[in-house]
């Protein structure tokens, strides 16, 4: 039975009242979930409430004890668990990391570094690399893989304000790219990316589902979460003309990489403050401590969720 294929021609993994049962109780019960090719669909919850339980099920790692996953046929999942078992007394580089469970040519190893911005990095010892270098690392170990759904769990943790959101850009231009599904397990509800197609909010089972925006004003997300939780799932959106690259250089709309991104014609002078943004602040990086605290109140308007 679950190794079906999934009903809708799109969909990549289709979980349908799947319920996971240990140590006498159920982690979580009733999921209802379609992952689909070319889309986002993020899990948040508070702790404890099966976002792990159900992207594990999801994958396969974890057998359900009731309903049905069916995934469809030759599937490849890449997939950041939010726990490593590395032992982190032991030397390891970047690249060693790529290739710790799965041979990949150096070339592949190099390419995937490249696409997630830290090309650079390749011989760097893992434990000096920052929070989000780390989470970026794992990132392109997944892509090795050249997966169809890519599961991240709680890609952002030990990240701050700014790289979370540059990481949130990067997971949205890697699913641009490469038309893969994405399944994101984030507990942080702060910020959730607004090119998520999908939020599903868990405790134990299904509490609601939908856009972004859906979720976040619905009654059962509001009952949950309390009485400020539609201010604190805020939804990050932006169009900005230039991205600030890992090595700290920035890159332009037009293709250029300059050292700084000082105001300067065609680049910053060009950039419309009105027409353009969506959201208070003009890129992560840029957002004072303040804005950065202040992330969690921050309703930005609404933007395009797809
Ligand atoms: N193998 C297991 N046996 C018994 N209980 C388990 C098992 N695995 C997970 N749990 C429990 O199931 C519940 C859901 O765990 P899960 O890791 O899915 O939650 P989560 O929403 O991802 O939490 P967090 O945000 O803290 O990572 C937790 O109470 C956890 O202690």
């Amino acid at each position: 039975m679950r190794h079906q294929p999934p009903t809708e021609p799109n969909a990549l993994v289709e979980m349908r009242g799947v319920g996971v049962r240990r140590s006498g109780r159920w982690l979580v019960r009733g999921i209802d979930l379609t992952l689909r090719r070319g889309e986002i669909v993020t899990l948040i919850g508070p702790n404890g409430s099966g976002k792990s339980t159900t992207a594990r099920s999801a994958i396969g790692v974890l057998a359900p004890d009731e309903g049905t996953v069916r995934r469809a046929a030759k599937l490849t999942i890449g997939y950041v668990p939010q726990k490593l078992s590395i032992d982190w007394t032991l030397p390891l580089s970047v690249e060693r990391l790529m290739t710790l469970t799965n041979p990949a040519t150096r070339s592949a190893v190099e390419a995937a570094l490249a696409r997630v911005g830290i090309g650079h990095l390749a011989r760097s010892e893992v434990h000096h690399l920052s929070g989000g270098e780390f989470q970026r690392a794992l990132l392109a170990r997944a892509m090795l893989r050249k997966p169809d759904l890519l599961v991240l769990d709680e890609p952002v943790q030990g990240v701050d304000f700014s790289g979370e959101v540059a990481l949130y850009d990067l997971i949205s231009d890697i699913r641009d790219s490469e038309g893969c599904g994405i399944l994101l397990v984030s507990h942080d509800l702060h910020v959730v990316m607004a090119k998520t197609d999908t939020v599903v909010c868990l405790n134990g089972h299904v509490c609601c589902q939908g856009s972004p925006q859906s979720v976040a004003s619905s009654p059962a997300y509001q009952r949950m979460f309390g009485p400020r939780a539609a201010e604190t799932l805020a939804i990050y959106a932006h169009h900005h003309d230039h991205a600030h690259l890992p090595d700290g250089r920035v890159r332009f709309a037009d293709g250029t990489i300059d050292d700084e991104c000082t105001p300067v014609a065609g680049h910053h002078g060009a950039h419309d403050h009105h027409a353009g943004h969506d959201h208070h602040h003009h890129h992560g990086s840029h957002a004072t401590p303040a804005e950065a605290e202040n992330a969690g109140t921050i309703r930005k308007e609404p933007v395009d969720a797809r």
